[in-house]
This record gives structure tokens, C-alpha cells and sequence, in this order.
């Protein structure tokens, strides 16, 4: 059974007026279901509109059309009291932490419950149990400052947390940090996920972050989505070229236009990039052709990974053999359950 439904945006639109008579249409028709539970990404290049995408979610910015729901509840239609009660069920970190220079790092975790009935013991209670949380405790009484950006950003995760949010939205949360951090706070953010249950909203524009923690994924294009689903699904079989694009730049198969341009061709060869994913990962499709088809096989690159626990593989190959062996080759290849097939055209696969 599918969980239930957190975020929902149905025909979400917004436009922002630049002057007396411009206007920019940053989102369009905008529809998409966050589930209850689940790592969510959105992909896109710088522009493409993905924060104020989130901005939606939380009230910080207004759909000029369409309507965003939180759980049974129209963003959009809330009085500033029911808003204020739904912000603090939405907890959000930012690629530049957002931490207040002044204040130690206790101070920062304890902001978004400063002002509760809670006593000062309490508050510093429930402060050290989120840096425990995010592995920080002994930072307590220390300065931002004296922090790198990995702990900065686990302060921020703490701070974000401390209302017990059902949702945590991250905006280029790890753009900042060198690979190796971006995996530490990536881990610290699937752990969350998985003991606390809460849903993550993750906008990004490195596929690498979406392939390593998100379930679902929503590709924006200048405002639009133009491909969402399950990860697995999308890796297997992007549809549009800019999840192509984004997906390339995870893969190893992605060899550079020099390395191809090394691949004298010659009349009756062909340059192919395959894919395949389950059972066919095992599948010695290389042997099968080259005996069925009387064709000579030439493997440039291969990988194979795990991808949500199933295995996804790939291989870049020059075919060679008469124009007819090559086509009944690719024919057979593209027949094939779960195995897609690009060829190389034009400087680029297709
Ligand atoms: N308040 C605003 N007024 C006018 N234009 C805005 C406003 N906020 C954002 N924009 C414009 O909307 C477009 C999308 O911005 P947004 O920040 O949502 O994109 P993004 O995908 O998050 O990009 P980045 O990763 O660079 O932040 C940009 O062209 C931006 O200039």
C-alpha cells in the first residue's frame, strides 16, 4: 500500500513581477505527491526554480495559481496562526547553514523554541538531545565559528529538528561541503529518515546526491517538471535528455567525447552504450550476440553498481560487422526485456 500523502501540488504556477511590466513564470503547472516517510529529490540547474519550489511547501512563498496542500490542509488558504502551526511541523536547512555568529551553538539549536512554555532546563535538554542526534554534543558552549562546515551544517540539521518536524525541506544542503562531508551529512540525513521517519525533501542540482539516498525524484526544467518517479526506474530508463544529462554525469559509462573521438570508426562499425538492470546484469549478452549475429564485440568501458539493492549495469561497445549483422544486432538487443539501447550518432548517444 503506498503511504499517505504529505506534500501535494496540483497545476502549481508562480509568477514573479520583475517591474511595472515584466513578469517571470519561475514555476509551471507544477504537479507532484510527496509521500509520508520517503527521501524525495529535486533536480535542476541554478534557476530552474527548485527553491522556490520549496519555498511553496512552507508558505514562504504564494502560488499565483494552483494549490499546494500540507497533509488535508491548502497552504495557500491558511489563516497566519494555522500557518505559524504547519511551519513548525516543516524544518528546513540551507547550503549556507543560516547559523547566528553571536550565538554558541546551544543558543542556535534552542532558536525555534526560545519563546515555548518549555523551561530553561527542558530547552537545554532537548538541545542535547539533537547534538547527540547529529554527533555534536561536546559543541555545545563553542562558537559557529570554531566549526567546519560539515558540523555547521549538522547544527543546522539539530536546529531544524528540535520542533520534531514531519518534514525536513534541504535546500543544496550539501553544495557547500568537499565530497567527503557531503557523505557524512548524507548519511547522518538517511539515518533521520529511517529512525525518526521523517520525510526528506532534497533540492539539488548533483545527481550523485539523488542517486545515493533519494527514493523518488522530480526533474525541473526552466520552471517545469519533465520527468518524475522512482529513482530505480529513472536511472534505468530516463526520458528526457536533461535527466539523461544529469544521469551521465553519475555514470562511468559517461566516456569523454576525446576518449571517442580516439575510436577510429570505421565503415561497418558501430559505437553503442547498453543498459541493463536485474537479471540481465548476469546475462552474458556480449557472448550471445557475437555467437548468434557473427559479430565481433569490442567492449570500451563497463559498469555495474547497486542502485536502491538492485544491481544496474552498463557497457560501451564497438560492433562490428556488416550492415545487416549490426542491424539485426541492435534489433535483438532492443527486444530484450530491461535492456535499453543507445546508439552513438552525432557526437552523442541517442
Ligand atoms: N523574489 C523573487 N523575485 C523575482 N524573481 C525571483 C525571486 N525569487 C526567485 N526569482 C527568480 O526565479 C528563478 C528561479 O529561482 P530559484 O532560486 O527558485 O531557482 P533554483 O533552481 O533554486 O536556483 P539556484 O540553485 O541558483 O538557487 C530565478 O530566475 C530567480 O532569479
Amino acid at each position: 500500500m503506498a503511504s499517505p500523502e504529505l506534500v501535494k501540488f496540483q497545476h502549481v504556477s508562480k509568477v514573479f513581477k520583475t517591474n511595472k511590466k515584466k513578469s517571470h513564470e519561475v514555476l509551471k503547472d507544477v504537479n507532484l505527491t510527496i509521500q509520508k516517510g520517503k527521501i524525495f529529490g529535486i533536480i535542476g540547474y541554478s534557476g530552474a526554480g527548485k527553491s522556490t519550489l520549496i519555498r511553496c511547501i512552507n508558505g514562504i512563498e504564494k502560488a499565483t495559481q494552483g494549490k499546494v496542500f500540507f497533509e488535508d490542509k491548502e497552504v495557500n488558504k491558511l489563516s497566519k496562526k494555522a500557518l505559524r502551526q504547519i511551519r513548525g511541523q516543516i524544518g528546513m536547512i540551507f547550503q549556507q547553514f543560516n547559523l547566528m555568529p553571536a550565538r554558541t551553538i546551544a543558543e542556535n539549536v534552542a532558536l525555534p523554541i526560545k519563546y515555548s512554555s518549555l523551561g530553561k532546563e527542558k530547552i537545554r535538554e532537548k538541545v542535547m538531545e539533537m547534538l547527540e542526534l547529529v554527533g555534536l554534543p561536546e559543541k555545545a558552549d563553542t562558537y559557529p565559528s570554531s566549526l567546519s562546515g560539515g558540523q555547521k551544517q549538522r547544527v543546522a540539521i539539530a536546529r531544524a529538528l528540535i520542533n520534531n518536524p514531519k518534514i525536513l525541506l534541504c535546500d543544496e544542503a550539501t553544495s557547500a561541503l568537499d565530497p567527503q562531508t557531503t557523505q557524512s551529512i548524507l548519511k547522518l540525513l538517511k539515518k533521520l529518515n529511517e529512525r525518526l521517519g521523517i520525510t526528506l525533501v532534497l533540492v539539488t542540482h548533483e545527481m550523485q546526491v539523488v542517486e545515493d539516498i533519494c527514493d523518488e525524484i522530480a526533474v525541473l526544467n526552466k520552471g517545469k517538471i519533465v520527468e518524475q518517479g522512482d529513482v530505480y526506474s529513472i536511472f534505468v530508463n530516463p526520458q528526457d535528455q536533461l535527466t539523461k544529462r544529469f544521469i551521465n554525469t553519475t555514470s562511468k559509462l559517461n566516456v569523454s567525447s576525446s576518449l571517442l573521438k580516439t575510436i577510429n570508426l570505421v565503415r561497418n562499425q558501430q559505437l553503442i552504450k547498453i543498459t541493463y538492470i536485474s537479471d540481465e546484469a548476469v546475462v552474458p549478452l556480449i557472448s550471445i550476440i557475437s555467437i548468434k549475429f557473427k559479430i565481433k564485440a569490442n567492449i570500451i568501458v563497463g559498469d555495474i553498481k547497486m542502485l536502491r539493492g538492485k544491481p544496474l549495469g552498463g557497457l560501451v561497445i564497438v560492433l562490428d560487422g556488416e550492415a545487416e549483422q549490426i542491424a539485426d544486432t541492435l534489433k535483438y538487443l532492443r527486444g530484450q526485456k530491461n535492456v535499453q539501447v543507445e546508439v552513438y550518432q552525432d557526437g552523442r548517444f541517442l
